[in-house]
């Protein structure tokens, strides 16, 4: 019997993946950055990501990669030595800094979704979820939880709201699920219900302010 590849088709052109620059001990872990990467091929979206082939990182853009889509890799200067990061497939934007590749990442991506990591991955994973508190932008935030990686940060989280530091609707700007085929279908169906404090409209303006037009971004 003849079977059929069914495409399904996303609100999201582009989703930026933040992970670890490990592979982490379990093979769960590589295999949900390939699960991932599978996903978002199968709905159609390209991936942004820290650019390189090492650790998780590596895996989910091999994936997407491979499954036909467009990769960009956003690599600050520094890191650019193939022997630091190794080779990166698809499109590569090099940037100045950190701070730089932040910005570009999530200037290019419509979502976020951390998949297990290190200090860079919670980051960035907190730097992105801070602005949607804030308003900057309105960019559905999840985490794929393989085994359960993250429940320590969520009970923290919990803990945060219990004693009066994040507020309620604030904790629901973070989507979690255990696969990659459960986080994005929640993301699909995101609305964002928290009061931002500032309007998208200063997020374009703290943008040209940091990045005027005719910046050079290889610089
Ligand atoms: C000099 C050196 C150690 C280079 C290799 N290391 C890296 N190469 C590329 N991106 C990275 C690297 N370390 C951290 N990052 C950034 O931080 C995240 C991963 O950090 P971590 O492994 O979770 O903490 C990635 O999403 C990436 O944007």
């Amino acid at each position: 019997m003849e079977t059929r590849c069914e495409i399904t088709h996303s609100k999201f052109n582009r989703i930026c993946v933040f992970c670890g620059s490990s592979p982490g001990k379990k093979s769960s872990y590589q295999d949900a950055a390939i699960e991932l990467g599978n996903e978002l091929v199968s709905r159609n979206i390209d991936l942004v990501y820290g650019g390189g082939s090492i650790g998780l990182m590596g895996l989910v853009s091999q994936a997407v990669h491979d499954g036909g889509r467009h990769v960009i890799g956003v690599i600050p200067k520094t890191l650019m030595p193939r022997e630091l990061t190794g080779e990166t497939v698809g499109e590569v934007k090099a940037v100045a800094d950190m701070h730089q590749r932040k910005a570009e990442m999530a200037k290019h991506s419509d979502a976020f979704i951390a998949l297990p990591g290190g200090y860079g991955t919670l980051e960035e994973l907190l730097e992105v979820i801070t602005w949607a508190q804030l308003g900057i932008h309105d960019k559905p935030v999840g985490l794929v939880n393989v085994d359960g990686y993250f429940n320590s940060l969520l009970s923290f989280i919990d803990k945060a709201v219990e004693e009066g530091f994040i507020s309620p609707n604030a904790r629901h700007i973070i989507v979690s699920a255990p696969t990659a085929k459960e986080l994005v279908k929640k993301l699909e169906d995101y609305v964002p219900c928290h009061e931002g404090v500032a309007s998208k409209l200063s997020w374009q303006i703290e943008q040209q302010l940091a990045y005027p037009q005719d910046y050079d971004m290889s610089r």
